[in-house]
């Protein structure tokens, strides 16, 4: 970038982007932007400013953001021989810290599904003390979803008890009791079974552990990517973990909010961050950005004072099309036929809502060479291709083309999450997620379903998008 000595092979940052890199080099810094504004962008700049050329300050610098694909993607933009900077996911940073403080050693932590037995079998065993309560007849998966809540905000009982934290479960005290019995029963029964941790303890446990300790940090500044599923007392852990007279910059955008449901920016304990808003989208065209917009203004859409509404972006293209084909199974087909038409020049991504559809799409894929998007993927392809994966993996993501198969009614919002969560949740929730999936496409998105149209979308008949019906074109 002219005149800062940060040479990046990346865009140059324009109005307020520049401001952000050059924020103060201490304190605590949030800024919120909608999709695609440039938020990694500035993550990146303002991490390696951070590290390198800061006149007071400059010192080891952590960049963190949400997921490990995520970490590929970003090395992949950064000069390998960039100094005093390390980038990883949260959950890296917390467990490298909890092992160097001797806290933590191999197999100490429970995989997501033990975690979930686990917690079944607690409730199975307050139920049997305690007698009946419709709270007992949750699936193991909702009890996750609050334990994820409790811990997170370090709630105690009481608090639990009298919260009333915005999600759409209508939870009443006895039911928060009986949750909260659950919990208790869960660590105890855990701790028998010799596991110190699952991976929502790991920021509580951290941010505990760094509050009384001394010793000299490791990192002067910490710059955090995609920030709105982080925990208040993942922030505690990062407020704890910067260097004296270091920084902590958050960037982040609440309506991609995807884990933590129903925390708000005001809920992380950054009254006094200094806050900038990022409204321009560099990413979509016009016509994709207006689809994700009405999408964020649907009833089901859950209404968040952190949502920054986009302005609209200067690229113009062709509106987003709608396929309908007679079945699922042709659905999956057109997707990676067009897929493979497009991808010879092209960077497309197929995106899915369930994990369990990406075998049927690698099958039917065949030879084709395609990148799925998981964590095992260590060097980020340049160039054209095809990718495909949840769209949970696809979070921070773009490509030329983005098709999404499988937005039927019956299948969006996902029936598992409607008996885990409630329907008005889980539509809240899957929102989120589609949101997501729409904001990853700079110039084409392709839509499909079967019978009707998921009803989380804005209707055929807003004119946001071209209807094919039949075959593939
Ligand atoms: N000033 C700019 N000039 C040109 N391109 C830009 C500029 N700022 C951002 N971009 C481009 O816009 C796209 C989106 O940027 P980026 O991925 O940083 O956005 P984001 O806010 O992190 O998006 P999301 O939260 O949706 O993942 C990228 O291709 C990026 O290179």
């Amino acid at each position: 970038m002219a005149g800062s000595g940060i040479a990046l092979r990346l865009p140059a940052p324009v109005g307020k982007q520049k401001d952000v890199i050059y924020l103060d080099e201490g304190g605590e810094h949030l800024v919120l932007g909608t999709a695609g504004s440039g938020k990694t962008l500035m993550a990146i700049y303002r991490a390696v400013y951070l590290a390198q050329h800061a006149p007071r300050n400059a010192g080891s610098t952590l960049l963190l953001t949400f997921h490990q694909t995520l970490v590929t993607y970003i090395k992949s933009l950064v000069p390998a021989d960039t100094k005093q900077l390390t980038i990883e996911t949260f959950h890296g940073f917390a467990r490298g810290y909890l092992a160097s403080q001797d806290m933590l050693r191999d197999n100490e932590i429970l995989t997501p599904s033990n975690h979930e037995r686990f917690l079944a079998h607690a409730a199975a065993q307050v139920a049997s003390r305690l007698g009946t309560s419709t709270i007992f007849d949750k699936k193991p998966a909702f009890f996750a979803d609050e334990y994820r809540f409790i811990v997170g905000h370090r709630q105690r009982r009481d608090q639990y008890i009298a919260a009333n934290d915005g999600r759409g479960h209508a939870l009443n005290q006895q039911q928060r009791s009986r949750i909260y019995d659950v919990m208790e029963r869960y660590w105890s029964l855990r701790r028998e079974h010799g596991f110190r941790y699952c991976w929502d303890d790991l920021a509580p446990i951290a941010a505990r552990q760094l509050r009384g300790d001394t010793t000299e940090r490791r990192y002067k500044h910490i710059v955090v990517d995609e920030s709105q599923d982080l925990p208040p007392a993942a922030v505690d852990a990062l407020t704890q973990a910067t260097g004296v007279g270091g920084s902590l910059t958050l960037f982040g955008d609440y309506a991609q909010q995807i884990h933590l449901a129903g925390t708000a920016s005001a809920d992380i304990g950054l009254e006094n961050a200094k806050l900038t808003i990022f409204q321009d989208n560099y990413r979509n065209t016009a016509q994709i950005s207006r689809l994700a917009l009405a999408l964020s203004r649907l009833p089901t859409f859950r209404s968040n004072a952190d949502l920054v509404e986009p302005r609209e972006p200067r690229a113009d293209g062709a509106p987003p099309t709608i396929w309908r084909h007679a079945d699922q199974t042709q659905q999956m087909t057109a997707a990676v036929q067009l897929a493979q038409q497009d991808s010879s020049s092209r960077q497309v991504a197929i995106l899915l809502r369930r994990r369990e559809d990406e075998a049927d799409l690698r099958r039917l894929l065949g030879r084709t060479p395609a990148t799925r998007l998981h964590r095992s993927v260590r060097i980020w392809p340049m160039g054209s291709g095809v990718f495909y994966g949840t769209y949970h993996a696809a979070r921070g993501l773009e490509f030329d083309t983005v098709i999404m198969p499988l937005l039927d009614e019956n299948l969006v919002p996902n029936q598992r999450e409607i008996e885990v969560l409630g329907r008005e949740e889980a539509a809240a929730r899957e929102s989120n997620l589609l949101y997501v999936g729409i904001t990853r496409a700079k110039a084409n998105l392709v839509l499909m379903h079967s019978s009707s149209l998921t009803s989380l979308l804005p209707s055929p008949s807003s004119g946001l998008f071209t209807e094919v019906s039949g075959a593939a074109p």
